[in-house]
């Protein structure tokens, strides 16, 4: 299926607008897919991407209906790119932030990888320490050396993730590299990439040790190739770094701060530079700074009143004085314009914010991500006992043991017959309280409290949409949850993941999948495939895979569905069921949060 669907990209390429027209609408065919995510499906594959990973983008509507690639600015925003020199690519929203219009699977992914308490923040909790040094510094460091590979004159590379090709390389000697992408790699899923996790690693490195809270914006596309090899050496001279930070877009003031904020954190290992490092130093690694343990100003403080032990100022090699020669290269001017704690602190956040958004120009980032009020999550619509039963979650970003939720439904078929005009109502389940990332935390968010709802559907009507009231009880009466005024849409009912028939063992998942009966059999059997996506091994490189679905007898057909069976391997951390029934094109993602809240 996939090879055919991307004949069909290549024949038509050629004709496709390159505006950014996202219109809305089913899912029929890939040129309105490609149409739908502004031209990027077709873009993204002349530009080489990977076809596995291409459709994982191009398949990844959950419902077909929102379109996972299309940013939260799609809705109601001006739409327009805005480039800055140094190749910084932002789309803008008159709001500021991100807005989450279910499925979302990148948004709603960036959301729980950052706010709720997960792997990655939990690994930098309180500036976490590791190897002599800190696995902050180790992020921001991998971050700093994979954006190198930008140039600014013809807006080639940056943060894209090519490092994982380039690790070979002395500029990238030490284990802080490869320890990094270890940590990252099992966060990465088909909507955030390794490059979006490592400008993840820096952000969330600088907070969790006390730095600024850096705004952090998602769809960094990663790289297939290994980029230029431009990251800056120690032993080279002044001028050869102030045009290395030229190329990367940054001025000679501002790589002066760049790298003093970098080096706020961390330090030299004489195992990696036995000619900066000599034997004395303590585990044999010296610190930038007296405070190495905090994102601050010291490494600017010490320096200015040369009570510094940086290595790279102080080491008796002179000709890897690199940071001396960096710092005193304006006669001082920019360190002591950043010498006053308020200064380092902005300043770091504006150019490490400018860093980590340094991407190839057809980049287009999203708004910054902020933990999302209500986030809806765990959908899924299951034939069961003779009706449906409509699965879902919503979470809010407080809470409050008066506040009401109730869900709304409305009818698929016969529209009026079944609910009343104002839909069908469904109580939630009490909420269920959790904690937060230390992240989420610095954002005033102390708190998730998570509302599920099972309602019950006859099979007959169906359902096309749901929707919420949130009633806090505080006088101010109820408010409406409806996804920006669309409803959450179920856009179809004909191919159905089945989180209830699924089973799991510790290493393999037995997925089931239901397709209605009438249309899955005749003349024109139903195609179902699913396409897993397995988080990167040793190579750090994600495998995308696709599986044949089986109709699988053991689950008999009933409630008007056929089930259809794969078996996948336990790691498979997200899925896009794709099939062609009857002629359409369905799919359904189950991504990595809902993988684990359906299941
Ligand atoms: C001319 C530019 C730069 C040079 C020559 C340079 C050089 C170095 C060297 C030699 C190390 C020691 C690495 C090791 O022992 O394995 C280091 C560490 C580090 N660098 Fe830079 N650096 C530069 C710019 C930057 C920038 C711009 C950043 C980030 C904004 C940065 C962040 C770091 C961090 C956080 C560490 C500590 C890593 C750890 O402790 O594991 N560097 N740098």
């Amino acid at each position: 299926m996939y090879e055919s669907v991307r004949r069909r990209i290549e024949a038509e390429s050629k004709d496709f607008p390159d505006d950014c027209a996202a219109p809305t609408g089913h899912l029929t065919d890939i040129r309105n897919l490609d149409r739908k995510f502004g031209g990027r499906v077709v873009r993204a594959h002349q530009r080489g991407l990977r076809s596995s990973q291409l459709f994982s983008w191009a398949f990844s509507p959950a419902w077909e209906e929102g379109g996972t690639r299309s940013r939260t600015g799609d809705v109601d925003e001006t739409h327009k790119n805005f480039s800055s020199p140094n190749g910084v690519y932002l789309r803008h929203t008159a709001s500021g932030a991100a807005i989450f219009r279910w499925p979302d699977p990148q948004l709603a992914f960036i959301d729980t990888t950052l706010y709720e308490v997960n792997i990655l923040p939990v690994l930098t909790a309180n500036c976490t320490q590791r190897k002599s040094t800190t696995v902050a510094a180790q992020w921001i460091r991998i971050a700093y050396h994979d954006m190198s590979t930008h140039d600014v004159n013809d807006g080639s590379g940056g943060l894209d993730a090519s490092i994982v090709f380039e690790l070979d390389r002395p500029q990238n000697v030490g284990t802080g590299m490869r320890d990094s992408l270890n940590d990252f790699t099992s966060s990465t899923s088909p909507h955030v990439g390794m490059a979006d996790i490592i400008a993840m690693g820096a952000v969330l490195g600088v907070a969790s040790c006390g730095g600024p809270v850096i705004p952090y914006r998602g769809g960094r596309i990663d790289a297939q190739v290994a980029g230029p090899a431009t990251v800056p050496e120690p032993q080279q001279d002044l001028q050869s770094h102030i045009d290395a930070f030229k190329r990367q877009g940054f001025t000679q003031a501002e790589m002066i701060a760049l790298v003093a904020c970098g080096h706020s954190l961390g330090g030299v290992r004489r195992d990696d530079f036995p000619q900066i490092v000599d034997a004395t130093a303590p585990n044999g690694f010296a610190n930038f700074d007296g405070i190495p343990l905090k994102f601050d100003n010291a490494v600017v403080t010490e320096y200015l009143d040369d009570t510094t032990a940086n290595p790279l100022v102080k080491t008796a090699n002179v000709t890897t004085r690199s940071d001396l020669r960096i710092f005193s290269s304006d006669g001082n001017a920019t360190m002591q314009s950043i010498a006053s704690p308020d200064n380092f602190s902005k300043t770091c956040a504006t150019l490490l914010e400018r860093m980590i958004n340094t991407v190839p120009k057809d980049v287009t980032l999203t708004e910054p991500v902020e933990p999302i009020e209500s986030k809806v999550g765990g959908v899924a619509l299951i034939p069961q006992n003779g009706s449906y039963v409509l699965r879902a979650s919503l979470r809010r970003l407080s809470t409050n043991p008066n506040r009401v939720v109730t869900m709304f439904w409305e009818e698929r078929n016969g529209q009026g017959s079944f609910c009343p005009p104002a839909g069908c109502p469904v109580n939630s389940t009490s909420p269920s309280v959790s904690g937060v990332s230390s992240f989420a935390a610095l954002k005033g968010v102390n708190k998730f409290a998570t509302y599920i709802f099972n309602a019950q559907i006859p099979l007959n009507t169906s359902v096309s949409k749901f929707w919420f009231t949130v009633d806090e009880k505080d006088g101010s009466g109820p408010q409406v949850v409806d996804n920006g005024g669309s409803g959450f849409v179920i856009d179809q009912d004909t191919v159905l993941f089945d989180p209830s028939r699924t089973s799991a063992t510790r290493t393999s998942f037995s997925l089931v999948i239901a397709v209605r009966t009438a249309d899955a059999t005749g003349s024109n059997p139903p195609i179902v495939s699913i396409e897993t996506y397995q988080p990167g091994g040793p190579d750090f490189i994600p495998t995308i895979q696709t599986v044949g679905v089986q109709q699988d007898t053991t689950h008999a057909a009933t409630d008007a569905y056929t089930f259809f069976t794969a078996n996948i391997f336990a790691g498979i951390t997200a899925i896009h069921v794709n099939s062609i029934i009857g002629g359409k094109i369905f799919s359904q993602y189950v991504g990595s949060s809902d993988f684990r809240v359906i299941l």
